[in-house]
Parts: structure tokens; sequence; C-alpha cells
């Protein structure tokens, strides 16, 4: 379902902004600090109820009172508003009760700052971009996750207090484990189509493995762990084993990506996991998602750029897209330019 029109209100530095979207290609043109993060924020924010920031508060406009971002999608409609610590999302009218509703009502990839360079990033970020594809492709992951974070927090909050008996191994061992599962055969499907994609890149064999590590010691299971450690979680309060410390790693030749590959290749094999994950999508039949890419250009040679327009292009998703100057946008794609300066829409054009 494309995003036919956007209206944002009082995000950053932007007042009021109101653009009618192209079906694929929506290029963001302006200089730096112009608004074209905030127009793809608010696009994140209505489609995941969450920010980039650290809190909702760096979000809305110096000295406005609350922030707003709506959109229109075929022929529904969708907006958030957000006021101090209230927020509201509605769809059709409807309230929403939960943000997580929203992955039916406008999936989202975005690639932004460290999720297009989460290859080189921290296991947490590996852990979000890993779980995004799941969460899209298998709902019940969904349900299994939140079951998880519920049954970790209650036992994290049992360890700190060391009041009665420990009631929560067993749920945290069944989600744990059914998490690990999940990941490792979304992994295996990830894998070649990230290979596909690199070698249509190079033109090379790319010798690419992923390794899951699960968030336990190998060779122990989760439950044996959680009985060998419990002191020392007691001590510390806190749940050292689980798939909330799972970590992925990207070995070339079997050594460690981030050992032999350029920060350039490192976008790209970023790039060509976050593109795997929703030809999985596509192969599956379900709905593909809006694609938001802040900084389009950056670290990407022309051939870069050109290979990467070309395999969004045969996905057949929307794109929003940042760029510093026209120049950095492919010949090869047409769609509508949105020149931004100082959060104002300029100017408006089709290509
Ligand atoms: N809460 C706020 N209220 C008003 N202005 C803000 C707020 N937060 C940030 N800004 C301003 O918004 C501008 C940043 O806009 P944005 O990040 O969207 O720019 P950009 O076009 O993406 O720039 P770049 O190309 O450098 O990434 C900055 O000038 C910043 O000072």
């Amino acid at each position: 379902m494309p995003l036919e029109e956007l209206h944002i209100q009082s995000v950053r530095c932007i007042e009021a902004l109101s653009l009618t979207a192209n079906s694929r290609w929506n290029w963001l043109v302006g200089a730096n600090g112009a608004g074209k993060s905030s127009v793809l924020e608010a696009l994140h924010i209505l489609g995941t109820g969450q920010t980039w920031r650290h809190s909702p508060r760096y979000v809305q406009r110096d000295g406005a009172g609350e922030y707003l971002v709506s959109a229109r999608l075929s022929d529904h409609f969708l907006a958030l508003r957000r006021r101090g610590e209230e927020r509201e999302i509605r769809y059709d009218g409807e309230p929403l009760v939960s943000a997580w509703m929203l992955l039916d009502v406008l999936p989202l990839q975005s690639l932004h700052d460290d999720n297009s360079h989460f290859v080189a990033g921290t296991a947490e970020d590996r852990r979000r971009v890993l779980d995004w594809g799941i969460y899209y492709a298998d709902r019940y992951y969904g349900m299994v996750f939140r079951q998880y974070r519920r049954a970790l927090q209650q036992r994290n909050a049992w360890l700190k207090s060391g009041q009665g008996r420990q009631p929560w191994d067993d749920a945290v061992i069944a989600a744990g484990e059914e998490i690990q599962q999940r990941r490792q055969v979304h992994l295996a499907a990830v894998l070649p189509e990230v290979i596909a994609l690199w070698e249509r890149w190079s033109g090379a064999v790319f010798g690419l493995s992923l390794h899951l590590h699960s968030g336990w010691k190998e060779g122990l299971s989760l439950g044996d762990c959680l009985r060998r450690d419990q002191e020392q979680d007691r001590e510390m309060g806190y749940t050292h084993s689980g798939p909330h410390r799972a970590n992925l790693m990207f070995r070339v030749h079997g050594k460690a990506a981030l050992d032999i590959l350029s920060r350039g290749q490192l976008r790209v094999l970023g790039l060509a996991y976050r593109l795997a994950q929703v030809q999985i999508l596509k192969q599956a039949g379900l709905p593909l998602p809006i694609i938001l890419i802040d900084d389009f250009a950056a670290e990407l040679d022309a051939s870069a750029r050109d290979w990467w327009v070309k395999e969004l292009d045969l996905l057949g998703v929307q794109v929003f897209a940042a760029v510093t100057a026209a120049g950095q946008i492919p010949a090869a794609v047409s769609g509508s330019h949105f020149c931004l300066a100082a959060g104002q829409l300029e100017k408006e054009t089709a290509s």
C-alpha cells in the first residue's frame, strides 16, 4: 500500500510540510540541515511509533506544544500525535491500542546512520536489524519476542529483589530457544540472497558466512546456563545468558568482515543484507516496506549507487531517500524531487 500523501507538523526544524508522494522514488534534496532527515524521521515515527533519538522530546519543534505526522495510504488515513508523554495513534479515525499494530499498517525499513553501518556497529544494532526481518516475515516471532521480553524483565526484577521463589526460568527458556531457532532459519534464507546481491555488485565471488552466537555458552542449553549462573545473575541483578545477548557476525573467507572490508564495502554489505530481507518478504508474497534512506550517497561510489537503485527498482518498493545535491541521484531512476531548505518544501518536481 504506497504512501500517497504525507503531512508533518512541528517535527524538528519543520513547522508544517505536506507532500504528495511518488509511488516509487521520492528524493529529498537539500543542503546540510535543510530538514531531509526530519522528513524521514517523521515517517519512521509514523510507521514504528519510535524516534531515532534518545527521547521523543528531541523530535518536537522548539516552542511547539505537540507534534503531528499523518499520511494517506490508498484509502486509509494514519495519524500520530504526541504531546509530552502522551501519544495517540489513529487509523481511519480509530485509536490503535498498540504501536505493534503499525507493522501491518505502514511497514518500513529505515536505513540511517547506525543501521546502514550495522555490520560495523554494536551487537545490539545487528540484533535489531536481524529481528526486523523476522518480525515482518513471521508475526508469531513478534509474539514470542514480547513473551521473552516480559519473562526476562520479571526474572531480572526477581534477581534484584531476591524475594520468593524463582518462577520465570521456564518462560525465559521456552521463548529464548524459540527465538534462537527462528533467527537461524531466517539467516539461512538471507545468506544466499546477500551473496547473490554482492556478486551482482562486484562481479566477483563472495566468500561470506554469517555466524549467530546464541547469547549463551556454546554446547550448553539456555536452561543449563541459567541454572549454572544463577548466583552470579543474582549478585548482578541481571540475566547474563539469552537471545538478548546474541551476536551476529559477518565473516569473509573465515575472517571478520570488519578486518577485511573497506568502509564503503561494509556499507554495501549492510545494504545487501537489508535488501535480502526485503527480497524474502517479496518471495513470501508479504507486503513490502517503504524504504527510508538517509544520506543515500554516503561512502558509495557511482557504481555502488547505480547497483543499489537498480536492485531497489527491481524489488518495486517505494523509496524516500535524502541527498545533498540532485547530482547524486542516479540517472537510471525517475520519480519526484522535493527540494528542501530551512525545514520548508521549496520546490517539487517530477523527473
Ligand atoms: N527540536 C528542534 N526544533 C527546531 N529545530 C531543530 C530541532 N531539532 C533539530 N533542529 C534543527 O533541524 C535541522 C536538522 O535538520 P535535519 O537533520 O533534518 O537536516 P538534514 O537535511 O538531514 O541535514 P544533513 O544533510 O546534514 O543530514 C538543524 O538545523 C537543527 O538545528
